[in-house]
């Protein structure tokens, strides 16, 4: 803490400024935040590859104060440009990029990063990538050990291979015979993982069966950003942090059609020690009646035909009528933009370079309706093309 940065205060005092208290100097943007905070965003000169790095000045006390940075940082950009949204986030615009990978929520005193602050004794910041529209929500899925949930998933990702992606977990368990490392779990230590925890790194984790196990933000991250609906397989402890959580979810419990049938899978699955399996199977009766917990989970499915079982769960996620698959509209956000804002909106104007190349230079984006946000992803973003009117104002919206 108040380590002398890669620039100091002053270089950037005398550089561009847009209206909101921004400036830019190279990869980075600074930006006032409250009365006595400058955030710095983007690369640090001493790296020979530029990152999203966050620097804090305290103009009350003048020190800078490296925060921990929690969620996936943006992938870095030659240029971008930053704006307050509200008391709780800066939205961060990444140029030359498309617009589903352009707009940035930089948290500073949202609820979460205020928790996490009190958590560490430290400053936080947590980073969480805006998403037009809404995303699909990712799915749950709950129940005791045997009682079919990998077979069911495994079911939903053959026949739907580009639609769903499966949210490979962090375990300190040892891999079966058929289990391969960064397809089935993350095989860790204990000590790595327990570490991985303390970092922020993890939406949900719990110790079951004597092992831990545990979500990272970003195993969630990467189906989204395959354009995948994620598939979480987690205990009713991760059920419920998840609940708890920014990850808005559909939640599904899988049920045995009898305890007896329960144990005759898990046996027959041939995969654990006689001593694991009783342990499986106690921990299966305190699971079932978590299961049933009010407002836990949004359906529970009885898998005892897995035929039968498998058609409810594709109906219940609205898969039987074929997948509809709605076209996206990606826009082109240039390198060179300005930004302002009218209420709840942000102009994104791209100069009149880009108006030669398509029908207009003129974006808006609406967080009106945001919800989510760290550790997950900001949904509810609209963004979409507008005709300037004469007198400058925002004219007609252009469909998409
Ligand atoms: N909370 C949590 N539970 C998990 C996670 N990954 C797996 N589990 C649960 O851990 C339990 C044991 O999983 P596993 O060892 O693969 O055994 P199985 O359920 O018998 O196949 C199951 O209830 C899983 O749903 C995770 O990331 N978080
Ligand atoms: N409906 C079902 N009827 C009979 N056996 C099933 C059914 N569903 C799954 N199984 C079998 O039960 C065992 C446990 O299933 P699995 O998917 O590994 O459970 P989980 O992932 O919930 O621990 C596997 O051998 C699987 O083939």
């Amino acid at each position: 803490m108040g380590e002398a940065p890669a620039f100091v205060v002053d270089d950037l005092k005398g550089n561009f400024t847009n209206g909101f208290h921004l400036k830019s100097k190279g990869y980075e943007t600074s930006i006032d935040f409250g009365c006595n905070k400058t955030y710095v965003i983007g690369a640090t000169e001493n790296e020979s590859k530029p990152t999203f790095g966050v620097r804090i000045f305290n103009k009350s006390t003048d020190e800078w104060v490296i925060p921990n940075v929690l969620g996936t940082k943006p992938e870095p950009s030659i240029g971008h440009s930053a704006i307050i949204l509200d008391e709780e986030r800066i939205l961060v615009i990444k140029g030359n990029t498309s617009s589903d990978d352009s707009f940035w929520f930089l948290e500073v005193n949202t609820a979460f990063v205020r928790e996490q602050k009190t958590r560490l004794g430290t400053e936080v910041v947590a980073w969480s990538k805006g998403v037009i529209g809404e995303a699909e929500k990712p799915i749950v899925i709950s129940g005791p050990s045997g009682v079919g949930k990998g077979t069911l998933i495994s079911k939903l990702m053959e026949e739907f291979p580009s639609t769903f992606g499966f949210s490979v977990s962090h375990t300190t368990r040892a891999p079966r015979n058929n289990e391969q490392n960064g397809v089935h779990y993350h095989y860790t230590e204990r000590s790595v993982m327990e570490k991985d925890i303390e970092d922020g790194k993890f939406l949900e984790f719990a110790a079951v069966h004597g092992n831990l196990y545990g979500t990272s933000v970003e195993a969630v991250d990467v189906v989204a950003d395959k354009g995948k609906r994620c598939v979480l397989d987690i205990d009713v402890q991760g059920a419920r942090s998840v609940r708890a959580s920014s990850l808005e979810a559909i939640f599904i419990f899988i049920c045995p059609p009898s305890f007896e049938e329960l144990e005759k899978r898990l046996r027959a699955r041939g995969t654990e020690t006689e001593e694991q399996i009783q342990k499986r199977l106690r921990n299966a009766k305190a699971e079932l009646e978590q299961g049933k917990s009010p407002g836990l989970f949004d359906h529970i499915l009885v898998n005892d035909n897995l035929e039968t079982c498998y058609e409810k769960l594709k109906k219940l996620l609205g898969l039987t009528d074929g997948v509809k698959n709605t076209p996206k509209t990606v826009f082109h956000v240039p390198l060179e933009h300005t930004v302002s804002r009218i209420d709840q909106k942000i102009l994104i104007n791209c100069g009149v370079e880009e108006q030669e190349k398509s029908a207009t230079n003129m974006f808006v984006l609406d967080f009106t309706s945001i919800k989510g946000g760290a550790p997950a992803r900001t949904r509810g973003l609209r963004f979409y093309a507008v005709e300037p009117s004469i007198n400058g104002t925002i004219g007609t919206q252009i469909p998409s």
